[in-house]
Protein backbone atom coordinates (compact mmCIF):
# COMPACT_ATOMS: atom_id res chain seq x y z
CA UNK A 1 0.00 0.00 0.00
CA UNK A 2 1.33 3.82 -0.81
CA UNK A 3 2.00 5.67 2.25
CA UNK A 4 0.60 9.21 2.10
CA UNK A 5 3.44 10.56 0.43
CA UNK A 6 3.72 8.50 -2.10
CA UNK A 7 0.37 8.64 -2.65
CA UNK A 8 0.05 12.19 -3.14
CA UNK A 9 3.50 12.44 -4.89
CA UNK A 10 1.75 10.07 -7.35
CA UNK A 11 -0.60 12.34 -7.11
CA UNK A 12 0.78 15.49 -7.95
CA UNK A 13 3.18 13.65 -10.77
CA UNK A 14 -0.22 12.74 -12.73
CA UNK A 15 -1.08 16.48 -12.97
CA UNK A 16 0.48 19.62 -15.10
CA UNK A 17 4.39 20.67 -15.05
CA UNK A 18 3.34 23.40 -12.39
CA UNK A 19 2.49 20.74 -9.73
CA UNK A 20 5.71 19.17 -10.89
CA UNK A 21 7.52 21.40 -9.62
CA UNK A 22 5.38 21.90 -6.58
CA UNK A 23 6.91 18.21 -5.63
CA UNK A 24 9.89 19.52 -4.54
CA UNK A 25 8.38 21.18 -1.37
CA UNK A 26 6.63 18.32 -0.37
CA UNK A 27 5.87 17.32 3.10
CA UNK A 28 3.75 15.28 4.90
CA UNK A 29 2.36 18.52 6.55
CA UNK A 30 1.00 19.53 3.14
CA UNK A 31 -1.32 17.06 2.92
CA UNK A 32 -5.03 17.90 4.64
CA UNK A 33 -6.63 15.63 6.96
CA UNK A 34 -9.50 15.96 4.18
CA UNK A 35 -6.95 14.39 0.99
CA UNK A 36 -5.61 11.61 3.15
CA UNK A 37 -9.02 10.47 4.03
CA UNK A 38 -9.67 10.98 -0.19
CA UNK A 39 -6.77 8.48 -0.20
CA UNK A 40 -7.71 6.61 2.19
CA UNK A 41 -11.65 5.89 2.67
CA UNK A 42 -12.96 1.90 1.65
CA UNK A 43 -15.59 1.42 -1.22
CA UNK A 44 -18.19 -1.05 -0.35
CA UNK A 45 -20.19 -2.53 -2.99
CA UNK A 46 -24.31 -2.62 -1.82
CA UNK A 47 -27.13 -3.87 -3.69
CA UNK A 48 -30.90 -1.99 -2.64
CA UNK A 49 -34.51 -2.85 -3.10
CA UNK A 50 -36.98 -0.50 -3.67
CA UNK A 51 -40.47 -0.36 -3.65
CA UNK A 52 -43.12 2.06 -4.01
CA UNK A 53 -46.77 1.80 -4.42
CA UNK A 54 -48.42 4.98 -3.03
CA UNK A 55 -48.92 8.16 -5.23
CA UNK A 56 -46.62 8.46 -8.97
CA UNK A 57 -44.24 5.33 -8.64
CA UNK A 58 -42.36 6.44 -11.37
CA UNK A 59 -41.59 9.76 -10.42
CA UNK A 60 -41.11 8.48 -6.25
CA UNK A 61 -38.79 5.78 -7.81
CA UNK A 62 -36.34 8.44 -9.83
CA UNK A 63 -36.56 11.03 -6.57
CA UNK A 64 -35.26 7.94 -4.36
CA UNK A 65 -32.86 7.32 -6.75
CA UNK A 66 -31.45 10.53 -7.08
CA UNK A 67 -31.21 10.66 -3.27
CA UNK A 68 -29.22 7.72 -2.83
CA UNK A 69 -26.88 9.09 -5.38
CA UNK A 70 -25.70 11.21 -3.03
CA UNK A 71 -24.29 8.73 -0.81
CA UNK A 72 -24.56 5.85 -3.45
CA UNK A 73 -22.18 5.90 -6.85
CA UNK A 74 -24.76 3.75 -8.68
CA UNK A 75 -23.80 1.48 -11.21
CA UNK A 76 -26.58 -0.34 -12.20
CA UNK A 77 -30.29 -0.56 -11.77
CA UNK A 78 -32.78 -3.00 -13.06
CA UNK A 79 -35.93 -2.77 -15.03
CA UNK A 80 -39.19 -1.48 -13.18
CA UNK A 81 -40.98 -4.41 -12.14
CA UNK A 82 -44.65 -4.01 -11.43
CA UNK A 83 -45.48 -6.82 -8.68
CA UNK A 84 -48.64 -8.27 -6.38
CA UNK A 85 -48.19 -7.25 -3.04
CA UNK A 86 -46.88 -9.86 -0.96
CA UNK A 87 -48.03 -9.99 3.00
CA UNK A 88 -50.25 -7.58 3.02
CA UNK A 89 -52.51 -8.05 0.07
CA UNK A 90 -55.17 -5.50 0.44
CA UNK A 91 -52.73 -2.47 -1.31
CA UNK A 92 -52.21 -1.09 -4.91
CA UNK A 93 -49.56 -2.71 -6.75
CA UNK A 94 -45.55 -1.82 -6.60
CA UNK A 95 -43.42 -0.86 -8.65
CA UNK A 96 -39.84 -2.85 -7.99
CA UNK A 97 -36.44 -2.28 -8.75
CA UNK A 98 -32.80 -3.30 -7.80
CA UNK A 99 -29.26 -1.05 -7.87
CA UNK A 100 -26.15 -1.45 -7.08
CA UNK A 101 -23.28 0.54 -6.34
CA UNK A 102 -19.98 1.69 -4.33
CA UNK A 103 -20.28 3.52 -1.01
CA UNK A 104 -18.41 5.03 1.94
CA UNK A 105 -21.02 4.74 4.06
CA UNK A 106 -21.25 2.20 6.86
CA UNK A 107 -24.11 -0.35 7.46
CA UNK A 108 -25.87 1.97 10.01
CA UNK A 109 -25.18 5.32 8.18
CA UNK A 110 -26.71 3.47 4.87
CA UNK A 111 -29.73 2.81 6.78
CA UNK A 112 -30.02 5.93 8.75
CA UNK A 113 -29.63 7.95 5.42
CA UNK A 114 -31.96 5.52 3.36
CA UNK A 115 -35.01 5.46 6.61
CA UNK A 116 -34.32 9.40 6.26
CA UNK A 117 -35.17 9.42 2.24
CA UNK A 118 -38.39 6.83 2.59
CA UNK A 119 -39.68 9.85 5.00
CA UNK A 120 -38.51 13.16 2.87
CA UNK A 121 -40.73 11.19 0.00
CA UNK A 122 -43.74 11.51 2.27
CA UNK A 123 -43.49 7.92 3.93
CA UNK A 124 -45.66 7.89 7.29
CA UNK A 125 -45.96 5.22 9.90
CA UNK A 126 -47.79 2.16 8.73
CA UNK A 127 -48.68 -1.57 8.96
CA UNK A 128 -45.99 -4.11 8.65
CA UNK A 129 -46.02 -5.09 5.25
CA UNK A 130 -48.46 -2.16 4.13
CA UNK A 131 -48.49 0.99 1.70
CA UNK A 132 -45.52 3.57 1.09
CA UNK A 133 -44.59 6.39 -1.21
CA UNK A 134 -40.85 4.56 -1.24
CA UNK A 135 -39.57 1.58 0.72
CA UNK A 136 -35.55 1.22 0.47
CA UNK A 137 -34.37 -2.02 1.81
CA UNK A 138 -30.47 -2.84 2.04
CA UNK A 139 -30.00 -6.39 0.71
CA UNK A 140 -26.17 -6.81 0.77
CA UNK A 141 -23.04 -4.78 2.27
CA UNK A 142 -20.58 -6.61 0.89
CA UNK A 143 -19.96 -10.24 1.85
CA UNK A 144 -20.87 -9.11 4.94
CA UNK A 145 -23.24 -11.24 7.06
CA UNK A 146 -24.84 -9.12 10.14
CA UNK A 147 -27.44 -8.80 12.56
CA UNK A 148 -27.93 -6.10 15.30
CA UNK A 149 -31.19 -4.46 16.66
CA UNK A 150 -32.32 -2.62 13.80
CA UNK A 151 -30.29 -3.84 10.80
CA UNK A 152 -29.74 -7.85 9.61
CA UNK A 153 -27.60 -7.98 6.42
CA UNK A 154 -28.40 -9.83 4.16
CA UNK A 155 -31.78 -8.32 3.92
CA UNK A 156 -33.53 -11.53 5.96
CA UNK A 157 -36.20 -11.74 3.21
CA UNK A 158 -34.53 -11.57 0.29
CA UNK A 159 -34.44 -14.95 -0.48
CA UNK A 160 -38.34 -15.42 -0.80
CA UNK A 161 -39.16 -12.26 -2.25
CA UNK A 162 -39.41 -12.73 -5.94
CA UNK A 163 -40.18 -8.84 -6.28
CA UNK A 164 -36.56 -8.59 -5.24
CA UNK A 165 -35.01 -11.48 -7.11
CA UNK A 166 -35.74 -11.21 -10.38
CA UNK A 167 -34.74 -7.66 -10.67
CA UNK A 168 -31.08 -8.89 -8.91
CA UNK A 169 -30.88 -11.35 -11.56
CA UNK A 170 -31.52 -9.13 -14.11
CA UNK A 171 -28.50 -6.91 -13.30
CA UNK A 172 -26.31 -9.39 -11.08
CA UNK A 173 -26.99 -12.98 -11.51
CA UNK A 174 -23.98 -14.14 -9.50
CA UNK A 175 -24.10 -12.33 -6.87
CA UNK A 176 -23.76 -14.31 -4.11
CA UNK A 177 -26.13 -14.07 -0.69
CA UNK A 178 -23.80 -14.77 1.99
CA UNK A 179 -25.90 -16.37 4.03
CA UNK A 180 -27.20 -19.12 1.97
CA UNK A 181 -23.87 -18.99 -0.09
CA UNK A 182 -26.17 -18.90 -3.29
CA UNK A 183 -26.20 -17.14 -6.50
CA UNK A 184 -29.36 -14.13 -6.92
CA UNK A 185 -30.21 -16.86 -9.97
CA UNK A 186 -29.63 -19.51 -7.65
CA UNK A 187 -32.21 -17.91 -5.29
CA UNK A 188 -34.88 -17.18 -7.84
CA UNK A 189 -35.14 -21.06 -8.51
CA UNK A 190 -37.41 -21.57 -5.77
CA UNK A 191 -39.54 -18.84 -5.82
CA UNK A 192 -42.62 -18.45 -7.69
CA UNK A 193 -42.84 -15.87 -10.68
CA UNK A 194 -46.59 -15.30 -10.28
CA UNK A 195 -47.36 -12.02 -10.22
CA UNK A 196 -44.00 -10.00 -11.84
CA UNK A 197 -44.07 -8.27 -14.77
CA UNK A 198 -41.57 -6.25 -16.08
CA UNK A 199 -42.46 -3.15 -17.71
CA UNK A 200 -41.05 -0.55 -20.04
CA UNK A 201 -41.78 2.42 -17.64
CA UNK A 202 -38.23 4.46 -17.71
CA UNK A 203 -36.81 6.16 -14.25
N1 LIG B 1 -31.51 -4.94 5.61
C1 LIG B 1 -32.39 -4.03 6.04
N2 LIG B 1 -32.78 -3.01 5.25
C2 LIG B 1 -33.67 -2.09 5.70
N3 LIG B 1 -34.25 -2.10 6.92
C3 LIG B 1 -33.88 -3.10 7.75
C4 LIG B 1 -32.95 -4.09 7.36
N4 LIG B 1 -32.76 -4.95 8.40
C5 LIG B 1 -33.53 -4.52 9.40
N5 LIG B 1 -34.22 -3.41 9.02
C6 LIG B 1 -35.13 -2.72 9.93
O1 LIG B 1 -36.45 -2.95 9.53
C7 LIG B 1 -37.21 -1.86 10.02
C8 LIG B 1 -38.57 -1.83 9.34
O2 LIG B 1 -38.35 -1.53 7.98
P1 LIG B 1 -39.59 -1.28 7.06
O3 LIG B 1 -40.59 -0.40 7.75
O4 LIG B 1 -39.08 -0.80 5.72
O5 LIG B 1 -40.19 -2.76 6.98
P2 LIG B 1 -41.17 -3.28 5.91
O6 LIG B 1 -40.73 -2.69 4.60
O7 LIG B 1 -42.59 -3.07 6.32
O8 LIG B 1 -40.89 -4.84 5.90
P3 LIG B 1 -39.64 -5.60 5.31
O9 LIG B 1 -38.48 -5.32 6.22
O10 LIG B 1 -40.10 -7.02 5.32
O11 LIG B 1 -39.40 -5.10 3.89
C9 LIG B 1 -36.32 -0.67 9.73
O12 LIG B 1 -36.60 0.45 10.53
C10 LIG B 1 -34.93 -1.21 9.97
O13 LIG B 1 -34.48 -0.87 11.28
N1 LIG C 1 -44.85 -6.69 -4.37
C1 LIG C 1 -44.35 -6.18 -3.26
N2 LIG C 1 -44.85 -6.54 -2.07
C2 LIG C 1 -44.32 -6.04 -0.93
C3 LIG C 1 -43.27 -5.12 -0.99
C4 LIG C 1 -42.76 -4.74 -2.24
O1 LIG C 1 -41.82 -3.92 -2.35
N3 LIG C 1 -43.31 -5.29 -3.36
N4 LIG C 1 -42.74 -4.63 0.16
C5 LIG C 1 -43.19 -5.03 1.32
C6 LIG C 1 -42.57 -4.56 2.56
O2 LIG C 1 -41.30 -4.12 2.37
C7 LIG C 1 -44.31 -5.94 1.46
N5 LIG C 1 -44.82 -6.42 0.24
Amino acid sequence: MLNYNAAAALFVFSTDRKNILKKENFYDQDISATQKEAFMVTQHTVYLALGSNLGDRQTLLRAAIQELQQIVDIQRISSIYETEPVGYLNQPRFFNLVCYGKTTCTPQELLKRAKAIEQQLGRQPSVRNGPRPVDIDILLYDTRILTDNTLIIPHPRMHERAFVLVPLTEIAPDVVDPRSSSTAQELLQSVSLDGITRTNVQL
